[in-house]
């Protein structure tokens, strides 16, 4: 298969490393454009980086000449991976699609768009439905918030099987490389300790995990929000001393009575199949939930690279006195929660056509 021309704008930042190594040698994308601010313009990219991934910074990308982020400068690409800081994207992002350019965005500033789908891809690829073929129009389509998409994960397959959850809550602890690179949490701040507030999460958390969970309006034009009575979600978030990684202490009620049983919903998670793995799709996880039944499981730096970053793992799965079942999930979030997810969601395009 010829494979498909992509590019990265914000190629030099935390989000933006990780396009670069999940690209690398990649069976369906060549990767041959590069864009950043003003301050890395016109530079080899390995001269424009500060390269901060324990894996090495791959050949093919340290001679790509850094560009502006200018839809001229990227003539030719199939797709466009977006890993702009957020102060940016909105418009740069527009620009690229008025251009006609598919655009798979990290950024917030579109996410609530109705006619723009919010995925999740080990979550809700079938939102991806609402948008026009890209050889006629360009779009744009957005990755969630990293710490959502470790929270809907383990949802998708429980409502699936068991109907609608109507109470969620959440407590975060999250991983210093979501917060960036630029200039990313001072050592002096999080050392020997944890922050209990990141600007926006909880309201995002909140809100995105709404038009994840919901569903295609009938004229497949847009994403229909699950309504406030349908779902109360509830979010706190906290910035921890990892370096890749959010952990999440979830409790969820399902409306319908009787509730599952405990080993009910850990069968459900445990067969859980997504649907970028049915449509064969590079990245997908094979096992898109590990079930971890060891007591003190999941852990960041033991288990964030299951399936590659692709997997999500669920451990401590148990009742709750409060609501009924709660558990404690972890996700890699600049993978699944971030490029990873850009490329399987581009994957996914590919399989469905759409670019
Ligand atoms: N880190 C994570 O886990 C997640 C991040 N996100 C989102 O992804 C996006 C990127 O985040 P992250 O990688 O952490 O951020 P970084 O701060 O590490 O990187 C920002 C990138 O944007 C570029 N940039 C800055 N200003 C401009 C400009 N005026 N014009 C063009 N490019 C510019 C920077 O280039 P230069 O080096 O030249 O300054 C850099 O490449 C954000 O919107 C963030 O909210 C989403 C999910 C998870
Ligand atoms: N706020 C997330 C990362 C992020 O940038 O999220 P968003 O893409 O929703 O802005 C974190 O701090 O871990």
């Amino acid at each position: 298969m010829v494979k498909k021309i992509a590019g990265v704008l914000g190629a030099t930042g935390s989000v933006g490393q990780r396009f670069i190594l999940l690209l690398n040698e990649h069976p369906d994308f060549e990767l041959k454009y590069l864009g950043a601010s003003k301050r890395s313009s016109g530079k080899k990219y390995s001269d424009a980086v500060n390269w901060k991934q324990t894996d090495l910074l791959p050949d093919f990308a340290k001679d790509i000449i850094v560009s502006e982020c200018d839809p001229a400068y990227f003539k030719g690409c199939d797709v466009v991976f977006s890993g702009l800081d957020a102060d940016y994207a909105g418009e740069i992002e527009s620009s690229f699609k008025d251009n006609g350019f598919a655009v798979v965005s990290n950024a917030k500033n579109h996410r609530r768009e109705e006619n723009v789908p919010l995925i999740v891809p080990i979550v809700n690829i079938d939102h991806l439905d609402i948008l026009p073929k890209h050889d006629k129009k360009g779009f744009i389509v957005c990755i969630s918030n990293c710490s959502t998409a470790g929270l809907v994960a383990p949802l998708k397959p429980l409502v699936e099987k068991f109907g609608p959850i109507d109470a969620l809550s959440t407590v975060t602890m999250q991983a210093i490389s979501g917060a960036g690179f630029s200039p990313g949490v001072p050592g002096i701040d999080i050392l020997d300790n944890i922050i209990p507030y990141i600007g926006g999460e909880e309201d995002k958390m909140e809100w995105e995990t709404k038009k994840i969970l919901g569903s295609i309006s009938q004229d497949q034009s847009h994403i229909k929000l699950l309504t406030d009575d349908e779902i109360k979600v509830s979010a706190q978030c906290n910035r921890v001393a990892v370096t890749d990684g959010h952990t999440e202490c979830i409790a969820l009620r399902f409306q319908n009575r009787p509730a599952p049983s405990v080993d009910q919903v850990k069968q459900a998670l445990e067969e859980y199949v997504c649907d970028a793995y049915k449509l064969g799709c590079h990245s997908a996880p094979k096992q898109t939930i590990h079930l971890l039944e060891q007591n003190d499981r999941p852990q960041p730096r033991l288990d964030r690279n299951r399936d590659n970053g692709y997997g999500v793992s669920v451990g401590r799965v148990r009742e709750d006195p409060l609501l009924d079942y709660k558990m404690v999930v972890l996700s890699h979030n600049t993978v699944i929660g971030a490029a990873g997810a850009g490329i399987l969601i581009a994957e996914c395009l590919l399989a469905k056509n759409l670019i």
